[in-house]
């Protein structure tokens, strides 16, 4: 059972599938307390194969050891406005008063054609995903298929983790159907380059100290270490061990908004001072983008008050976005400026770029 000062416990997910209603209920009750303590877990024992893990894992790499020319010309600021596509390196600041990320991501989605109401109505990360060109990336056809159905299985993952959360909170399984039907989900490969051992002190971050803004994750892991959850009773940072074919699932700030906070939407970070590089791929699950937030039964006491008023899912995400990208750019602008009084040179390349 998760307590103070423990790393998120790996569940056995099976139990949910296999009919003995009492690892069933044993399940509900581990992830319910995860979800009340910190907000974080791991799966095994769940449907997506270890094989298809693996070669989603291959073609990040592959993807990442493209030269930078050919990844910045599907680069997501320039390419496309529905958030697909290549990320650069320190685009992104999420932990106040820490320097930009050292991970480059690539953002893929379901694919939505341009005859989508979807795309005609510009919901959330919603339209075509950016492919590396046939020519810069020969086998480009096995790689879109392989990340989509990769995609396509770990969305069908969340959507049975969100039945046990509705078992968690005494709903019935399918509560959460109709918010998880024509679902927004967005994934993203990353990449960690290894980071000098005093990154810690020196407030270099992989990625810095922040909360995911969705509903929720769903994380696979390399073999190299580097994620670390804060555990706010100890107030350490404890570290999510890469365990074989597990996802961590953690909970985003949606479910903890919708939950009236019961339920955590914890605090994460990760800086690779492994010596190797590092890969990963989060799958944000965010729902119907049109679907209504509101208080979650059994989330308050008779006659207290929500906390939150109602919000479509579409709002509660891009109110995420545009905190930690909008922090980014201003980092970057006031170096930019700072350099210019001291009549040098930008500092560092990405200032021209981004
Ligand atoms: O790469 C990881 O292990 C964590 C990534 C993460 O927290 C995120 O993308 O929000
Ligand atoms: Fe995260």
């Amino acid at each position: 059972m998760p307590g103070a000062g423990a790393a998120p416990p790996i569940l056995d997910f099976s139990a949910f599938y296999s009919g003995d209603a009492a690892a069933k209920q044993k399940l509900v009750e581990d992830v319910r307390n995860c979800c009340l303590h910190n907000g974080f877990f791991q799966i095994t024992g769940h449907a997506v194969p270890l094989e298809l893990q693996q070669r989603i894992m291959g073609w990040n790499k592959k993807f990442f050891d493209l030269p930078l020319e050919q990844k910045m010309k599907i680069n997501k600021d320039t390419s496309n406005t529905w958030n697909r596509g290549y990320e650069l390196f320190k685009s992104q600041m999420l932990e106040e008063g820490t320097l930009p990320e050292l991970k480059e991501g690539f953002y893929i989605g379901d694919e939505i054609p341009k005859t989508h109401p979807y795309f005609i109505n510009k919901k959330l990360n919603s339209g075509p995903n950016m492919w590396p060109s046939l020519e810069h990336m020969p086998d480009v056809e096995d790689f879109k298929a392989t990340a989509l159905d990769y995609y396509h299985r770990v969305v069908d993952l969340a959507k049975d983790i969100l039945k046990v959360l509705a078992l968690t909170l005494d709903l019935e399984e399918n509560w959460f159907h109709a918010f998880t039907e024509d679902a927004v989900a967005t994934m993203r490969l990353l990449h960690y380059p290894s980071q000098p051992a005093d990154s810690p002190a020196k407030l270099t971050r992989g990625i810095g100290a922040h909360t995911d803004f969705g509903t929720i994750t769903l994380l696979l892991q390399d073999k190299v270490a580097g994620l670390q959850v804060y555990d706010n009773a100890t107030k350490e940072w404890l570290d999510v061990r890469p365990t074989p074919g597990a996802f961590v699932v953690n909970l985003g700030n949606l479910m903890m908004r919708w939950s009236n906070d019961k339920y955590i939407s914890n605090v994460h970070r990760v800086i690779n001072v492994s010596g190797q590089e590092r890969y990963s791929i989060p799958v944000f699950f965010s729902g119907n983008p049109d679907f209504v937030v509101e208080c979650l039964p059994n989330c308050r006491k008779e006659g207290e008050e929500a906390k939150y008023g109602r919000i479509t899912v579409e709002q509660a995400v891009l109110g995420g976005y545009a905190d930690s990208y909008g922090r980014a750019e201003k980092f970057k602008k006031d170096a930019a400026e700072k350099a210019k009084q001291a009549g040098g040179v930008p500092a560092a390349k990405e200032v021209a770029v981004a």
